[in-house]
């Protein structure tokens, strides 16, 4: 059905219009039109009195967000439609009331605030995410918020980008009733009327002039020093779009509504084709697009019903899913090799539990009725019922084999069977099974309560239900699917092999490892820098896992001679006081002195040429050995598109999401540059080639002039 809003005149002289454009309710181009056509149509007809507006379960989650991308490629202009169409609303001739259920965000609530009064249903949720989106609000809500809830909650709900629920927006004055769904267009409808008659005030927003009343929004020499302060806080993000934000709020308090609105609309203009909105809108896009996997999705499937399931280990990640299992609802069954780890896992979920009541996330009655969603055992016995068993034991390949052949004889045929195997190839953990197309990877990252990506992987053979009964999972569990093919390290291991061994490269060049990781996390926006990193994670799982990559691809592979004396000299990070830094009791890390011997011993047998890089060539050193990853595991299909492969590496390894993940960043930098910049390292580091070598994938986007987001013309994508 295409985009639209309709309008019916009833016999009480209201005139409801209606949003249309399912699930959200999105303000499409041909909505708004629509929109300002009937409000036009309904403020000339003498039959009307009164206006309501409104949305079917949702009232708009905002503009339409595709509709940005046209925007921003240049393929639509953006229309100058929601001015007047605000105006229309909120000082027409005839009064505006929205009668709002579900999502009123962004332009949605924007519609909401035009309108002289709002009544909602309980499950209400409002608010002005914009910023996540690298935008402000465009449709007057940098002015109309502050009017009507205050300036401090309204720059709290603007900079936080948090919506807040219908008893929220009640008590800030946002919405005047809240009302159960079947009273919901009625009171609507007669609060309109009684702004017709006069009975009720007709409240025009932006009009409001109660200035002196502090909370609502304060004379402007007592609010410039707390938007002077906000400005401060929001400096410290590094982005422009916030600062740019409260500039247009900071020109409605001194200057009034319309120079505030104006002012919006440069700025909201500006911040469109500013590369962090093209690169969070894409990232917006592209996780709703990881749930269309074809093949799978595409199929007409139903999800089957996994009541109950079992997960197999109690470590750090066993009891981190079996959390996030009963978290959403599930009845989960935690199975150890004895009673003393059987224990320790139970204790680490409820820990992890009464960490969310600390932060006053739940009551601790809550946390203690999911925690008894939990029912640990030591039989594989009680497995009978299972829906579904995720597999959380330690990296050892004659362990996990011989437990998928236990699995096989204790489950139910219907129980999906899964791995939580970061980089063993899943057929080798069913070598020993005698359906070995059963199995299927559900890789979790740690803590996997707590990170929201899920890594699905499935082999050729693996059945398109049980690839699609996960997916329904991780949405269960409000986890990002991602599903992928199988290989070593999968899409997101095996992409972050070349950042390790660039890290440890760049040392041997003669890089600081203080210097690399601050120019990675402070300078390129990751969460820290690789040395941080892997003491974290610890140098003897690095030293394990790299071999996994050594073995699968040894002709592009860095090693050097670190990281072996790192974990002789015991220095494995976190867990052992110092690795590349020094760790105090409270594991605060500091750089250690006495790192430079061991670095200067491997310097000495790398034997590279000792080189000072500027801080953009570690980043590129560092991150298009990565995107050249990437690009194989495109071309392989190993993701099922490259925005897949986006939100994998924002969603895993805290790749900036302002820069819209691994292949729009590399996009951004363009195919040919790459490759240049690849064989310029190859030629600076002599004797690894190999490691810098550009792949076809790459070579041939960049040969053809196309984005490596869409794959050269010989691609599978
Ligand atoms: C001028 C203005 O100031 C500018 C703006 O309005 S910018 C837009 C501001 N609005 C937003 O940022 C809200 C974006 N949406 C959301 O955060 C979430 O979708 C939500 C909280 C509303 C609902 O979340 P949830 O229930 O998990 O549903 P979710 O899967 O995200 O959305 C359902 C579908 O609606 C789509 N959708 C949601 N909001 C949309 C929007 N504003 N535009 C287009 N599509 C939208 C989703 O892409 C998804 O599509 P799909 O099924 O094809 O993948």
């Amino acid at each position: 059905m295409a985009p639209t809003a309709t309008m019916e005149i009833h016999q009480d002289g209201v005139a409801v219009i209606t949003v249309s454009h399912p699930p959200m309710n999105s303000l499409h181009p041909m909505v708004l039109s629509a929109l300002l056509d009937s409000l036009k149509t309904a403020q000339a007809d003498s039959r009307v009195k009164a206006i309501v507006v409104t949305g079917h379960k949702n009232f708009s989650a905002g503009f339409d967000i595709p509709t940005f991308v046209r925007i921003q490629s240049g393929a639509e202009t953006l229309d100058d439609v929601n001015p007047h169409l605000n105006a229309l609303l909120e000082s027409g001739p005839k009064p505006t009331v929205a009668a709002i259920e579900g999502a009123a965000l962004g332009g949605g609530c924007e519609l909401a605030m035009g309108c002289n009064a709002r009544i909602c249903t309980p499950n209400a949720q409002m608010g002005l995410p914009e910023l996540t989106l690298g935008l402000i609000p465009g449709m007057g809500g940098t002015q109309r918020l502050p009017r009507l809830v205050g300036l401090q909650k309204a720059m709290q709900m603007i900079l936080t980008s948090k919506p807040i629920k219908a008893q929220e927006a009640k008590k800030f004055g946002l919405v005047s009733q809240i009302v159960p769904p079947s009273d919901l267009l009625a009171t609507a409808k007669a609060w309109a009327l009684d702004v017709a008659a006069g009975r009720r005030p007709r409240v025009i927003a932006l009009e409001k002039a109660d200035w002196f009343v502090p909370w609502v929004m304060g004379s402007p020499n007592e609010v410039l020093p707390m938007l002077e302060m906000a400005k401060k806080q929001a400096q410290k993000s590094g982005m422009e779009h916030p600062l740019l934000c409260i500039d247009a709020i900071t020109e409605g308090v001194v200057n009034g509504p319309v120079a505030g609105l104006a002012k919006e609309q440069e700025v909201f203009k500006y911040c469109m084709q500013q590369e962090v909105a093209k690169s969070l809108v894409h990232v917006f896009l592209a996780r709703g697009g990881t749930s269309k996997v074809r093949g799978i999705t595409d199929q007409g499937l139903k999800p089957t019903k996994l009541n109950t399931v079992a997960v197999l280990g109690g470590g750090l990640m066993g009891s981190g899913i079996c959390t996030a299992l009963a978290l959403s609802g599930s009845n989960v069954l935690l199975k150890e090799i004895n009673q003393k780890f059987l224990d320790g896992g139970l204790e680490r979920i409820k820990a992890n539990l009464m960490s969310s009541v600390k932060k006053r996330k739940m009551s601790e009655k809550q946390a203690m009725a999911v925690f008894g969603r939990v029912k640990g055992t030591l039989e594989y016995a009680d497995f009978k019922d299972c829906d579904m068993v995720i597999e959380a034991v330690i990296e050892d390949v004659n362990l996990k084999q011989q437990i998928f052949k236990d699995l096989e004889d204790s489950c139910p045929p219907h129980c999906v069977l899964s791995t939580n195997t970061s980089t063993i190839d899943i057929n080798v953990c069913a070598a020993k099974m005698k359906n070995p197309k059963r199995i299927v990877g559900a890789h979790f990252f740690s803590p996997a309560h707590i990170m929201p990506l899920l890594e699905i992987v499935k082999t050729p053979d693996t059945p398109a239900q049980v690839v699609y009964d996960v997916v329904s999972l991780a949405k269960q569990i409000k986890k990002t699917p991602v599903v992928v093919g199988n290989c070593t390290g999968f899409a997101v291991n095996r992409v972050f092999f070349p950042y390790t061994m660039s890290a440890m490269m760049l040392l041997d060049m003669g890089q600081d490892p203080y210097h690399v990781d601050k120019v990675i996390s402070k300078g390129f926006g990751m969460p820290m820098g690789p040395y941080r990193l892997s003491d974290l994670v610890g140098g003897d799982i690095g030293m394990h896992v790299g071999k996994n990559f050594v073995e699968a691809f040894p002709d592009r592979v860095y090693g050097g001679t670190l990281l072996p004396k790192l974990n002789e000299l015991k220095r494995l990070g976190e867990k052992t006081g110092r690795g590349f830094y020094l760790y105090d009791a409270r594991r605060k890390a500091q750089p250690d002195p006495e790192l430079l011997p061991v670095l200067e011993a491997s310097r000495k047998d790398a034997k590279l040429p000792p080189m000072k890089l500027s801080d953009e060539e570690i980043i590129e050193m560092t991150f298009f050995p990565v995107v050249n990853e990437g690009c194989r595991v495109c071309a392989e299909g190993i993701v099922d598109k490259p925005g897949d492969l986006d939100i994998a590496t924002v969603m895993s390894m805290g790749f900036p999401a302002y820069r819209g993940g691994l292949i729009h960043w590399a996009d951004y930098k363009g195919a040919q540059y790459i490759v240049k910049r690849l064989n310029d390292f190859a030629k600076m580091v002599p004797g690894h080639a190999g490691f810098f070598a550009p792949c076809e994938y790459l070579q041939q986007c960049a040969n053809q002039g196309v984005p490596l987001g869409v794959g050269p013309t010989s691609s599978r994508l």
